[in-house]
């Protein structure tokens, strides 16, 4: 029997919260409070839905790993076996790392803000590598760390579309992810906004055009169910459900008015 994917953004983070509103991308931001209780609620949601991981897979960013590890805690599986990879990241923002987003909407306009947050292939300027938000001598994208899944070395991005986060997410998810599905494991990703919309992009195989009107709120698990193509390819029963449709409703609200705000500069 094909196993199921839980996919979910981590929960909501110190920037996310709307008076700091400041964009992360691989900055190791952690948790808020609040996010911290939408990780134990997501945990709870697991249980309330009789889902129970086999394993887990989260990015090397702390606003994952620690949402993972709340989650794993409220259902008693802190037990299971993990995979990280920065393959799992959010998209790296570019020069917009630690800037708030009311100043990057007042400097750029909104036409080139929303391109910049939401289209799939344009990528924000590149971040200088002397930027305190820059990630080129972090150990973790270092060399030590390789995965040998391709050359992509992640020391040296600078900046990303939702395109070139695909290019280096989709051969993990084959490599690593989906063939866990295919041997009828639960799998449990817990990960970053962009990496959600690029799977359920992939999945549901929405157009360039209408992914960017996708947002994804934090803290939300979404599951997908599956069958096989006759190649043994996963097929998506259905579009991806969140567990709780009332929070993603208003999260997913939470996440457009970010981007909306010319306060905060
Ligand atoms: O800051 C970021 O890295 C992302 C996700 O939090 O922001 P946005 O939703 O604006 O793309």
């Amino acid at each position: 029997m094909v196993g199921q994917l839980i996919i979910m953004r981590h929960g909501q983070s110190e920037w996310t919260r709307p008076n700091v509103n400041r964009f992360a991308g691989w900055v190791d931001v952690d948790l808020s409070t609040h996010g911290r209780q939408q990780a134990k609620r997501a945990g709870e949601l697991l249980t309330e839905c009789d889902i129970y991981p086999d394993l887990v897979f989260t990015s090397v960013l702390r606003r994952s790993i620690i949402t993972a590890n709340l989650i794993l805690d409220k259902i008693d599986r802190l037990w299971i076996p993990v995979e990280r990879s920065w393959r799992l990241n959010e998209r790296h923002y570019g020069a917009f790392q630690g800037q708030t987003r009311p100043a990057m909407l007042k400097q750029y306009g909104t036409a080139a803000f929303k391109i910049y947050r939401r289209s799939y292939d344009v990528a924000p300027p590149a971040i200088a590598r002397n930027s305190p938000y820059s990630q080129a001598n972090d150990p973790r994208y270092g060399s030590r760390y390789k995965d040998h899944i391709d050359a992509i070395e992640p020391a040296r991005i600078t900046a990303e579309s939702l395109q070139d986060l695909q290019k280096r997410f989709y051969p993990y998810w084959e490599a690593r992810i989906a063939p866990q599905i295919l041997a009828g494991k639960t799998v449990l990703v817990v990960t970053h906004g962009s990496v959600v919309r690029v799977l359920i992009k992939m999945l549901e195989h929405i157009s360039q055009q209408a992914i960017r009107n996708v947002n994804v709120p934090t803290g939300v698990p979404m599951i997908y169910r599956f069958t096989t193509s006759p190649a043994g390819r996963l097929v998506p029963l259905k579009a991806g459900e969140y567990l709780d449709p009332d929070a993603a409703t208003s999260g997913i609200a939470q996440v457009v008015a970010l981007g909306e705000t010319s306060k905060n500069t």
